[in-house]
């Protein structure tokens, strides 16, 4: 069922999708013990994701923002905490934007704020919600290097957004992707984690959207035990073996067994809609 679901996916690439593919709620795709969290592997093809990265890495260098430990482009416009300053997302993000959108049925209109983050192999996010400005789903797109994301409970969150409002911790300023730090987070460890392979798209949403923080730790080694589709990443199946891109047989590897060791650098490209866009920036 997964390699037809995929191979279903790689489909829609085509211009013109066929009617069954729009208007989908994608619940065969569920992961893991959170219900709201969706994982397509292989929604994109590998030349649509080497031309993501042909523009990505084609962006003037101003348009790259440096963080302490990763850094991002910021494409759609400036998210503020009530609403978008739009700027017209390129053709090269919306062909994928807009089947995202027809694909999963789960946007009420075009999805308008692209944030791309890149992360050399010792670089993460840490655990964070994303902010309030955006409807509550979440498309990522992963390009070149695998990564595992942990989904961390908060239940602090819930119903106390005024108070998390006031005491957030941000790295960054809000309005360069609209997210929220929350501190106290560490010791409670992941619920559930997964393995982002390239080419892949996570959806996640609701309850994963309000309940949890996701990030990325900033480690070399990334560990698989908590990952809930390993099943889906053919390389890493037998979770006693380690990998490491470019070895054939992993199993001699070094590291410790059920780790990753990520030795490339990983793009993404975070797409969400912000339903409230201010076209006038200034009355006069
Ligand atoms: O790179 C990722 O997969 C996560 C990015 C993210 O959480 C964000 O941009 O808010
Ligand atoms: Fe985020």
């Amino acid at each position: 069922m997964e390699e037809k679901s995929t191979q279903k996916a790689a489909a829609a690439e085509e211009e013109n999708p066929s009617p069954e593919l729009c208007l989908r709620i994608p619940g065969d795709y569920a992961v893991g013990s959170i219900p709201t969290v969706l994982y397509v592997p292989d929604f994109i093809s590998e030349t649509e994701q080497s031309q993501l990265l042909h523009h990505v890495y084609q962006a003037p260098a101003p348009k790259w923002k440096i963080l302490k430990n990763r850094r991002l482009q910021n494409w759609g416009g400036v998210v503020h905490e009530k609403g978008l300053l739009p700027q017209a997302l390129p053709p090269w993000l919306t062909k994928i934007t807009d089947r995202i959108c027809q694909w999963t049925g789960l946007f009420p209109s075009a999805i308008n704020h692209v944030l791309i983050n890149e992360y050399h192999p010792n670089q993460g996010i840490m655990p964070h919600q994303d902010g309030p400005a955006y409807f509550p789903v979440v498309a990522i797109i992963s390009l070149a290097s695998p990564v595992v994301l942990d989904f961390t409970p908060h239940g602090k969150l819930r119903g106390l957004e005024h108070t998390y409002l006031q005491n957030i911790q941000t790295d960054e300023p809000q309005e360069s992707n609209g997210s929220y730090k929350v501190e106290g987070t560490k010791e409670a460890g992941p619920a559930s984690s997964l393995l982002l392979m390239p080419c892949s798209l996570l959806i996640f949403k609701d309850q994963a959207y309000t309940d949890f923080l996701h990030g990325i730790q900033d480690t070399e080694l990334h560990n698989l035990d908590k990952v809930a589709n390993i099943s889906q990443c053919p390389q890493f199946k037998h979770l006693s073996y380690d990998y490491s891109p470019g070895k054939a047989d992993s199993s001699a590897s070094s590291e410790p067994s059920g780790t990753f060791h990520r030795t490339t650098t990983r793009v993404s490209l975070t797409c969400r809609l912000v339903l409230k866009v201010h076209n006038k920036l200034f009355k006069f």
